[in-house]
């Protein structure tokens, strides 16, 4: 990595409190991720993938260590300007899609962009080399993901697939530093689940985008350009993608890190970003938390 990462996690560990019970979800875990590139969370339930997200993203704070995004510290960020700072930042993308029932494709496209205060239509977007209007912005984004001829649908009558696409179209309209996806194909069929990672796959090569995705499939992970494996809230292994030639390799490869104690056999070209250390037991046993489409959203409940 030849510049600073765009997010950086040094050393950070996480315990919620569960009446009187302290659970562990991460234990010193330290990760860097480069502009540009394409990472995959990888791990059993209950390992701390979505944890792990959820402090990248601001939507948590951990209990010691410092994650750092576009070279802010988020622990400096007051709860206001961590909002702010998010809705600005960074893309959220979820597997149950999240898009406002009563607003058509377009608006939900645009919601993140009035809520992050930005307006197109008085302020070109400073990111963006050929200068348009709000809904210049969103037929750009639409032509690319495919789904011009949808922006007028409300959700209830578009494809999952669709709404994925729709989505993601959402997560890139701020123009945000990192673009962070849970589990993005786990309501799809298994092509359209392919098509969007193919997309993202896109999005990354073509527009440089930094794309973060959790997921349990390697079908899913092999369109990264690196996993990073966790188990028992630890980093156990990292390896780059194009040392496996299909989704079973790599998922052999994956178990066989799961299966060990101190994770797989060592990475392959890694860059040395990532620390890996042993496992602790930290064992899933709460159910006020659902990790899939609850996150703070930023959005109107539907009305
Ligand atoms: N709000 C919370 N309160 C108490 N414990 C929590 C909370 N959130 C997560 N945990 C615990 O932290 C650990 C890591 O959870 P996390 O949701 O990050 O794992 P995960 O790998 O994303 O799991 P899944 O794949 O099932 O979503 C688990 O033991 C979980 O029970």
């Amino acid at each position: 990595m030849n510049e600073s990462p765009i997010a950086s996690v040094q050393n950070v560990s996480k315990t919620y409190q569960q009446g009187s019970r302290d659970v562990s979800a991460l234990q010193d875990v330290s990760l860097d991720i480069g502009q540009g590139s394409f990472v995959a969370i990888m791990g059993a339930s209950g390992s701390g993938k979505s944890t792990l997200m959820h402090l990248m993203c601001g939507l948590t704070r951990p209990n010691a260590g410092t994650v750092t995004i576009a070279d802010q510290n988020l622990a400096d960020l007051s709860d206001r300007d961590l909002t702010l700072f998010r809705r600005a930042k960074i893309g959220l993308v979820f597997q149950a899609f999240n898009l406002v029932p009563s607003l058509t494709a377009q608006d939900n496209i645009l919601f993140p962009l009035f809520a992050a205060g930005l307006d197109f239509n008085t302020t070109p977007d400073p990111l963006d080399p050929d200068p348009c209007n709000n809904d210049q912005k969103v037929a750009k984004i639409a032509e690319r993901l495919s789904i011009t001829d949808r922006l007028s649908h409300r959700p209830d009558s578009l494809s999952g697939g669709e709404q994925q696409r729709v989505a993601i179209a959402r997560s890139l309209i701020t123009n945000p530093a990192i673009i962070f996806a849970d589990e993005p194909t786990g309501s799809l069929d298994s092509d359209t689940g392919q098509s969007i990672c193919q997309l993202l796959r896109e999005l990354c090569d073509q527009q440089g985008r930094t794309i973060v995705v959790v997921t349990h499939e390697p079908n899913v992970a092999i369109w990264a350009d690196d996993v990073v494996v966790l188990k028992d809230g630890r980093i156990i292994d990292q390896f780059p993608t194009n040392s496996f030639e299909t989704p079973q390799a790599l998922a052999a490869h994956y178990q066989a890190a799961t299966n060990t104690q101190h994770g797989g056999s060592p990475p392959s070209g890694t860059n040395g970003q990532i620390n890996r250390d042993g496992q602790k037991n930290a064992g899933r046993n709460d159910d006020t938390f659902t990790s899939k489409g609850s996150y703070e959203l930023d959005q109107p409940t539907a009305s």
